[in-house]
């Protein structure tokens, strides 16, 4: 059986993770996303001008799938479309031998100028998966029935390296018990109900958070409109037009915003909700806290998940995530 561990490296501000995975005979720097169920790179087939500066999948290793095509957009309209093949895929050691690459021949704008990015490894649910005319599996799904346990887990640090393991729990990266949730895979992601929150951390928990999603290829941490008034009535900010979200003073005096998932209280520290300046060296910072406003649900991003111990778990038969505070 296998089993294995990757690096999750930071990018400025914990805007995103990076993970290195080999494709054939390439080493490309992956963004592991949980909100999406895609394999796709920056590759020989995407023009040069929008691939200056990233790594590209060589498709010259890959196995076409003649008449296969995929085409992803974002809730940010951000997206990207290609190609698709099947090749050796090997994610810390855990190796998918005929895993569908997809082979982007166009990008948008912001993945372009992202440069440590060579695409994302999807590990949302496979029936989200963008491939026509047949869908294909994410690499957790191709590599499942090989794993020592069914579960990978992340471990994401604030601006330090963290990690995901595939196959197994490592017990020496959280404090305490683990708690488990239901999830409801029927949206393709991975889908629980939060519960009550609380802001300073003193007050009683007020109100509910409800739907949310589990997500790491979201940066922020997407809240109800009325949880984020009541955050930012706290933190003493306010919502900036110009800035299209709630900005608050970088000064540190952020509160603390937990949140009661399966009974057991979760906490953000308020440093990592004044979460980057509006630019460098300003006193006012973008929030981590964001509304969730026109989305359907809560997204529980980087902004959140760097201060837990996640477990994705399928090996109970139906899914469940793990909570454990770091
Ligand atoms: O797509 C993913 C996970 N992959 C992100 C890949 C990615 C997209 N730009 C990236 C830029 C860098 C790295 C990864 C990505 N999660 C989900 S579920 C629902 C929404 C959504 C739907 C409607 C409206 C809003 C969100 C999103 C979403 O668009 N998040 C990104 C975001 C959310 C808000 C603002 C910006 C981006």
């Amino acid at each position: 059986a296998q089993s294995g561990e990757v690096a999750a490296d930071p990018q400025q501000y914990d805007q995103a993770y990076l993970s290195p995975v080999t494709i054939g005979n390439s080493e490309l720097m992956l963004d592991f996303d949980t909100g999406s169920a895609d394999l796709w790179a920056f590759s020989n087939e995407t023009p040069a001008s929008q691939s200056q500066g990233h790594e590209r999948y060589d498709s010259a290793t890959g196995t076409e799938l003649d008449g296969y095509s995929w085409s992803i957009t974002y809730g940010d309209q951000s997206g990207a479309g290609g190609n698709v093949y099947t090749d050796k895929v090997v994610v810390g050691g855990v190796t998918a031998t005929r895993q569908a690459v997809e082979a982007a021949t166009s990008v948008s704008a912001s993945f372009s100028q992202n440069i440590d990015s060579d695409g994302l490894l999807g590990l949302a649910f496979s029936s989200i998966n963008t491939v026509q005319p047949r869908q294909q599996t994410t690499f957790f799904d191709t590599v499942r029935p090989t794993l020592a346990k069914a579960l990978f887990t992340c471990d994401l640090r604030q601006g330090d390296a963290g990690s995901y393991t595939f196959g197994y729990i490592d017990s020496s990266k959280y404090q305490g018990t683990v708690t488990y949730v239901p999830v409801d895979d029927s949206q393709g992601f991975w889908q629980f109900t939060a519960g009550g929150y609380s802001v300073g951390g003193d007050n009683a928990t007020s109100g509910s958070v409800g739907t949310a999603i589990a997500d790491t290829g979201t940066s922020l941490l997407y809240l109800p409109a009325a949880v984020t008034k009541a955050y930012y009535e706290q933190a003493g900010g306010r919502y900036d037009n110009q800035q299209g979200g709630y900005t608050l003073p970088c000064n540190g005096g952020a509160p603390d915003f937990s949140v009661a998932i399966g009974g057991k209280t979760f906490t953000v520290p308020g440093s990592y909700i004044a979460y980057a300046p509006l630019t460098t060296g300003s006193s006012t910072c973008f929030g981590g806290i964001q509304p969730d406003t026109g989305i359907g649900f809560s997204i529980f991003g980087d902004v959140f998940l760097k201060a837990v111990y996640a477990i994705f778990d399928v090996s109970q038969g139906s899914p469940r995530l793990g909570f454990a505070a770091q």
